[in-house]
This record gives C-alpha cells, structure tokens and sequence, in this order.
C-alpha cells in the first residue's frame, strides 16, 4: 500500500488533473490511498468568504462562494466533457450546506465557521477528481474523511482521536483495497464526535497523508510538488538551490520547525514512528529522483540548508523599574505569550530586558502588546527577515547578510539565526 498526497498547485487546472491522472496510471495494479488538497488557491477564498460571512458582509461572502461555485463547475464540465454526470448532484449539495451556514446568524465563535466553509475546498477538489478518475478508467472509491477522521472540537487545529481513528480505519478503510486499488480522500479535514466538521490546521493535506500512511501500514508517502524535490532553500526565494536526495526526519523535523514551507511540521512523527519514507517527488516530471526522507539518510554530503521567514516583528520588553528579568518574569511573559496563541521565532534576553521574534500579525500583536504593557515597557520593531542556516559554514552568513542590518544573533554549531532589517 502507499499513500499520495497531491497538493492544490498539482490540481489548479484541466492539464493538471489530467496529469494527475497519468501519475496514477504510471502505477498499474498498485493499492494506493490519495489525498488531495483543495484545489489552486480555493482554500484562500473560502477564508475570505467565512470572514464576510462572520463580518456580517453576507453579500461579499456570498459573491465569492458563487464564484467558486461557477469555477469548480465550469471546471468540472469541461474536465468530464458533459453536463449531466452524478458528479453535478454532489457537487450542488456541498454548496447548498455552504449556503446554508451563510443564511445563519453567526452564533458561535468564528473558529467553527471557519471550519464549516474552508472544509468545502477538500470536498469539492476530492469529488471532481475520482468522478473523472472513473471515467478514464482509474476505478477508485470517494470517502469522505469526515467519517473516519474522528478529533475534538479545535476548531481550526482540531487533534485526532488516534484510537477511534485507527478504529475508523481498520473497519471501514482496510476492506476497500479488496474491491478497489485507489480510494481518494480528503487531505486536513475531519469532524468531531458530534459529526462536526473541523480543519487541522493550514496545509494540514500533509498531515492528513501521513496518519493515513501511519495507520494503514503503507510501505511509503509521497508528496507530489511542482519542485523536483526537497531543496536547500525555497527556489522562490533563494537562487541556486540545489536538490537534495536523501535526507533524516530529524532534519526535515528541524527545517520545519524553522518555518521551511514545504513540508507541515506535523507530518513526520508519524511516518518516523513507524519507518514509513517519505518521498518528495515532482508532478511535472514524475521521473525525476525527487527526495527520500528517511530514517537512516546518509547525511555527509547536506549542503547548507536556509530557511527565510519574511515580515517577522521584534518584540523587546523592559521591566519599568530597572528589577532584573529573573526565571518568574520569563515565565509570567511567556504565559502571556501563550496565552495569546503567539509563537516565539527567537528570543533573546538581557539583564532587564527580553526580545523575541514574532510573525506580524496586527491584531495578535495589538492584544498581546496590551497584555504585557501591565507589567513591562514593550517596543517592537516591524519588516524585519529572520534567516536561518542550518549547517553553515565561515563566510557565509556575512555573504547573506552584506549590507544589511542584524538586530539579533545567535549560533550553535549546527545553527545559526539572524533577524535581519
Ligand atoms: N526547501 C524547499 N524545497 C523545495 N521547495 C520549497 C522549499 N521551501 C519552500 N518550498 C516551496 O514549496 C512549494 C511547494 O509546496 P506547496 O506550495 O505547499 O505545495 P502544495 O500546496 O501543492 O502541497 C514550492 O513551490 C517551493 O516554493
Ligand atoms: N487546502 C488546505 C490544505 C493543504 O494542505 O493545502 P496544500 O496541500 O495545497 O498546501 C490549505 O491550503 O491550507
């Protein structure tokens, strides 16, 4: 069994799905689980229509899903070559429960609407996919995740349920590879026990895949990007990245946790907790090597490794009356911080100061600055980069960072991080 994750750039158009399709066909008689993304930048829009919705702009929200709506079929007529097919059935009852949500006044918090209208993406690309996956002759079986994906009531980050999951997956999903090779799945949706819709987090199709290969045993995930594998860098960022063809989990684990934009962060425990690779392999040109992430990578040859997070904040808290930032100062900031779901880049601190990385996020930094402007004078500085080199080597950070301004530095032998103006 192997599990494939195809992302929303593999399936932003006509050419692309038929490409996709291909793919599957280059893996004759194989027991594959695919998980597919929403598709292109659908998931942004359906942001944009929870948030009219929940700003009680009904008519913008409205407008929006009507022009998904117009995409998604339009797509799909043209995809299947008809107007008539089973396929336009479902596809209506997804935007009529869409609908729906909108009609409502916004009674609970705005986490669960967000989750009840971005879900649509992953329904409607996963729909649209197996309907014209059958008619070319890849026979495969639609599931819903929503019924085997059992988490709380997170709304937004929703946690799985590992034990009824696996359950879920034993009983319902195991016996479908004896009537069927392919079964087509939804990636970062699932629901709670009351059979409410939830998301797992943004980009969570990769997590989605990696549970799936976790519980089913797969002998490997591959994840199918428009790069021919796991760079040193984001070639969208850096040039001269170069392709790297084997590498561990605990690095991959590392990169991510830098904010390397590739790969979820959550993807990889429980593929290393089984020993299940993860290979990352491009759709544009399936031949290609692509990446193997596994467990016992020879690792001699890594290139040094960066990682570029844009639009960072620096974050600089003073006590007022020149007392000492002990451990219980540390710690009433951080509860502040945590309090405030903001998480911590990079922190430095001082004799009676404490400095920290942030992502700029106005209306975070707005309540958390209130909070900590009770005990402490705060500062913060915007439009700053956060740069970091993993594997570094003697010249170049100063080579990356010529002409530029660091506010904050730190190395280890391994790492090194600059906030960079
Ligand atoms: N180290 C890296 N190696 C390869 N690609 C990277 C890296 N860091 C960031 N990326 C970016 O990840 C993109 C692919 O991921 P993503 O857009 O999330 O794909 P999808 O949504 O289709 O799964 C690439 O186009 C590339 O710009
Ligand atoms: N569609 C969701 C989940 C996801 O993982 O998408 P992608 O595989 O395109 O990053 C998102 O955009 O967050």
């Amino acid at each position: 069994m192997k599990v494939f994750k195809f992302g929303g750039a593999s399936l932003e158009s006509i050419e692309r799905i038929q490409n996709v399709g291909k793919i599957i066909q280059s893996f004759p008689g194989e027991k594959i689980l695919i998980v597919i993304s929403a598709m292109g930048k659908t998931t942004n829009e359906l942001e944009n229509v929870a948030q009219n919705y929940f700003m009680r702009k009904r008519e913008i929200a409205a407008q929006i899903l009507y022009n998904i709506e117009q995409h998604h079929i339009q797509l799909a007529e043209k995809l299947l070559g008809v107007h008539e097919h089973p396929l336009f059935t479902q596809l209506q009852q997804f935007f009529t429960e869409a609908e729906w949500t909108l009609g409502e006044k916004p009674i609970r918090p705005y986490d669960y609407y967000y989750d009840q209208i971005v879900s649509m993406g992953e329904l409607l690309s996963t729909a649209i996919v197996s309907a014209y996956f059958n008619q070319v002759g890849i026979n495969n079986c639609w599931l819903d995740v929503r019924d085997i994906f059992k988490t709380d009531d997170n709304f937004r980050d929703a946690n799985l349920d590992w034990d009824t999951t696996q359950a879920i997956v034993n009983e319902k999903v195991l016996p479908l590879f004896n009537d069927y090779n392919i079964a087509i799945a939804q990636g970062f949706i699932g629901s709670t026990d009351q059979n409410e819709t939830v998301t797992l987090g943004r980009e969570g199709s990769d997590y989605t895949a990696a549970i799936f290969a976790n519980m089913l045993d797969a002998e490997s995930q591959t994840i199918w990007k428009d790069v021919e594998g796991l760079k040193n860098a984001d070639p969208k960022i850096f040039q001269d990245t170069v392709n790297i063809p084997e590498i561990t989990f605990s690095e991959v684990i590392e990169m991510a946790y830098y904010g390397a934009q590739v790969i979820h962060p959550k993807t990889i425990k429980p593929l290393q907790n089984k020993q299940i690779p993860l290979l990352v392999k491009c759709f544009l040109n399936k031949d290609l090597p692509g990446t193997i992430i596994k467990e016992d990578a020879d690792v001699r040859q890594l290139p040094p490794i960066f990682v570029l997070k844009r639009n960072q904040v620096m974050i600089s808290v003073t006590s007022r009356d020149y007392a000492f930032i002990t451990e219980d100062k540390i710690s009433d900031i951080y509860d502040i911080f945590h309090e405030h779901k903001v998480k911590i880049h990079l922190m430095q601190n001082g004799a009676i100061s404490f400095s920290c990385v942030i992502d700029n996020n106005p209306e975070k930094i707005e309540q958390l600055i209130k909070s900590l402007h009770v005990d402490f004078k705060v500062t913060y500085n915007e439009g700053l980069e956060l740069l970091t080199v993993r594997h570094y080597k003697n010249g170049l950070l100063e080579e990356k960072t010529k002409g530029r301004k660091i506010l904050l530095e730190q190395r280890s032998p391994t790492t090194a991080q600059l906030l960079v103006k």
